[in-house]
């Protein structure tokens, strides 16, 4: 700690500013940018003071209490229903945010930059807090977790670590979409679920109501099941909530003397110093440091460097024992040594390995190109730390003709893409270009091969025989919103090309709209949309639903003759026109005017079906032309118009890489 006091009031690096426990918290959650000496003296200067505080009385109270009095839970909702907040009324009242309220005076479970800015979570998080029943103390490890849809992935994940959830449904709005796929993940799990009522102290709210949609939508509800009515902004409700948790929710089920250790990797960061950092549940047996463990996937032998729970700071213990939730180092720098939804099991005692996760579908993919080429390296290794954190991006390697080499990477969503751009941009200092999401198409040919496509590169590989076709994933939207809104939310489907598959009552204030919809359209504009026409009040939720035939075009944009690979898309025929001709329009505004003239056309196949000319930039021959008879000027405008000819044969307009990313929005 000297070493700090004494660098302090010349450096400004968070080492300085925030001491060893601040630092700490910031190497958790994000790349921290340390100076050289800071970084030093944390490596290898004060090896004491580079562990996180323990604090002994958390640790050692936690480390006497049994399975039975352990409680594992998840808070789901639709976005924005009050899941962080009333994470941080339960920390409070446990008291486990004393000092972690005063830096971070909201949603404190919500730790990346991203999410503070954009007020949603992206990531789920894990607390364990002690709460007392009886005058006996009990372990709970909550877990926050995402709302949006493109963040589900996060919830089953959390959920599988889990034996019970709190479902929270915002008393003003009722159940949403994203409500009803929740309850389905947790039933799907087998978790006891408790319903919520959040935000009772604001005047719109209307429990009753909501509480007979719980009821009626999820069959929840009745003697010993009623839902609960809490605020998470006054607290009112918190303490019986937690009550409630420890009555409903069945301890882990959990064997620590008996069986070998065992535990599920669920969650995993990077750590710029201490390396590859997992969270996991232990199902059975124990584990302390100094032991070998390896993963049920990876084979790698490690040693457990350090571990602890997240009280809900990282706390350092000596062991971490069966139904418990905490995290482990083992010095791994590779990110390719830990898979998610692996199992750890210890060295010399193999187990079986635990069913893991479903494999992930990407929805869309997008290419992600350094803004120099020189940045590759750089971008390869931020990528490869990032999608540890984030383990529902998959990740091949592209290359462009324009942009260079770079990544093509597959999400779950738009939102999804944008904030793994932003995460990369925010904790790893990387420019970054990205193109415009593309969705995975399938071709199948004339006997029944099928080829898939995904990017706009891939369609010029395909053998276009005549009985070649095209098929567009297509998925069952579930729309809920206010009665007034149904008109524009049906014509907005239908511009989509929707179909409508259910149209239903909700109560007697809003309805629910289903639609089957082409995947690539939802990767389009269609989200913004929705809440544009309905003052934000829509709701959406959407599964797989298959794939159907789709009548779709690559549409190429040529700058003078020469296509530029990464502005090409593939794109319903319909709507090529328009689309061409809007990116062309774009790229005129964009362009800078060269000494010739500039064509930009939009081309599908060999048929020109956009067209737009930046006029050539005139130097003004005749500047130095003082007086003069006119065939004289005449003469020297002649050769001007002649140079400009033969640069515009040879000279090749090159796209600057600061155009892209506005022309690829
Ligand atoms: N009045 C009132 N406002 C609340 C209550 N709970 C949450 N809010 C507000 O509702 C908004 C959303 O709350 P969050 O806790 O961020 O919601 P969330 O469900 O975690 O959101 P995502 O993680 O993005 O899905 C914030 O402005 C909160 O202050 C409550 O009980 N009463």
């Amino acid at each position: 700690m000297a070493v700090f006091a004494r660098l302090a009031p010349r450096c400004a690096c968070p080492g300085a500013r925030e001491g060893i426990g601040g630092l700490w918290r910031s190497f958790v959650s994000s790349a921290s940018g340390l100076c050289a000496r800071h970084y030093s003296a944390f490596e290898g200067g004060d090896t004491a003071a580079a562990q996180p505080p323990v604090e002994t009385d958390v640790a050692n109270l936690i480390s006497t209490i049994p399975p039975s009095r352990i409680r594992n839970f998840s808070i789901v909702a639709h976005i924005d229903h009050g899941k962080s907040t009333l994470a941080d009324r339960i920390l409070e009242h446990t008291g486990a945010l004393k000092e972690a309220l005063d830096k971070a005076s909201s949603q404190y479970l919500d730790k990346l930059k991203v999410e503070k800015e954009r007020g949603i979570t992206v990531k789920a998080q894990t607390a364990s807090i002690v709460h007392h029943v009886g005058g006996l103390p009990y372990l709970l490890n909550l877990v926050d977790t995402p709302g949006h849809v493109d963040f589900t992935y996060e919830v089953s994940r959390s959920l599988s670590a889990c034996e019970g959830c709190l479902l929270l449904v915002d008393a003003t709005q009722g159940i949403q979409a994203q409500t009803v796929s929740n309850c389905l993940l947790a039933l799907e799990e087998n978790l006891e679920i408790i319903s919520v009522v959040n935000k009772i102290d604001m005047p719109a709210a209307n429990p009753e109501e909501v509480t007979k949609q719980i009821e009626d939508v999820f069959g929840l509800g009745g003697e010993g099941d009623a839902a609960l009515r809490v605020s998470a902004k006054t607290g009112q409700g918190v303490p019986e909530l937690l009550d409630a948790v420890v009555h409903r929710i069945a301890p882990p089920e959990t064997d620590r003397e008996e069986r070998p250790f065992k535990a599920l990797i669920f969650d995993a960061h990077h750590d710029q110093f201490r390396g590859v950092v997992c969270l996991c549940r232990v199902i059975d047996g124990k584990i302390s440091r100094g032991d070998k463990i390896a993963s049920c996937g990876t084979k790698t032998e490690l040693e457990v460097l350090e571990l602890g729970l997240m009280c809900p700071e990282p706390t350092r213990t000596d062991k971490l024992e069966g139904g418990q939730i905490g995290y482990l180092v083992t010095g791994m720098k590779k990110t390719a040594d830990i898979r998610i939804g692996d199992t750890l099991h210890k060295a010399d005692q193999p187990v079986e390995a635990l069913a893991g996760f479903k494999p992930i579908k990407s929805m869309c993919f997008g290419g992600i190109f350094p803004s120099s080429t020189d940045e590759y390296e750089s971008l390869k290794k931020a990528i490869e730390k990032l999608t540890l954190n984030d383990s529902s991006v998959v990740v091949h390697r592209e290359s462009s003709q324009a942009l260079g080499p770079g990544f093509r990477c597959g999400f779950l969503g738009l939102l999804h893409m944008e904030v793994f751009l932003q995460r990369l941009e925010e904790e790893f200092a990387q420019s970054v270009i990205a193109t415009k999401p593309f969705v995975p198409l399938k071709v199948i040919d004339g006997e029944m091969r099928e080829k898939e496509i995904l990017s706009p590169g891939d369609w010029d590989e395909v053998d276009w025989g005549r009985s070649t076709r095209v098929m567009e994933p297509i998925v069952l939207a579930t729309i809920v919103c206010p009665n007034e809104f149904t008109g524009k939310v049906i014509q907005l489907c239908h511009d989509h090309r929707g179909h409508q598959v259910d149209h239903s009552a909700l109560g007697s204030q809003r309805v629910m709209l289903r639609y089957n919809l082409p995947l690539p359209e939802l990767a389009g504009d269609f989200y913004d949309s929705l809440k544009g026409c309905t003052s934000g009040y829509a709701t959406l939720e959407y599964e797989d639903a298959g794939h159907q035939d789709a009548d779709l075009v690559k549409l190429d944009i040529r700058v003078n003759g020469e296509t530029v690979d990464s502005l090409s898309q593939v794109v319903p025929r319909v709507n090529s026109y328009k689309t061409g001709k809007s990116v062309v329009s774009k790229m005129k505004n964009l362009l800078d005017r060269q000494v010739f003239e500039v064509a930009l056309q939009a081309v599908i196949g060999n048929k020109i079906i956009a067209r737009e000319t930046i006029s050539a930039m005139r130097k003004n021959v005749l500047a130095k032309c003082y007086g003069g008879d006119v065939s004289r000027k005449k003469k020297l405008l002649a050769k001007q118009k002649e140079g400009k000819k033969r640069l515009k044969r040879l000279g090749s307009v090159s796209v600057p890489v600061d155009v892209f990313p506005a022309l690829l929005k």
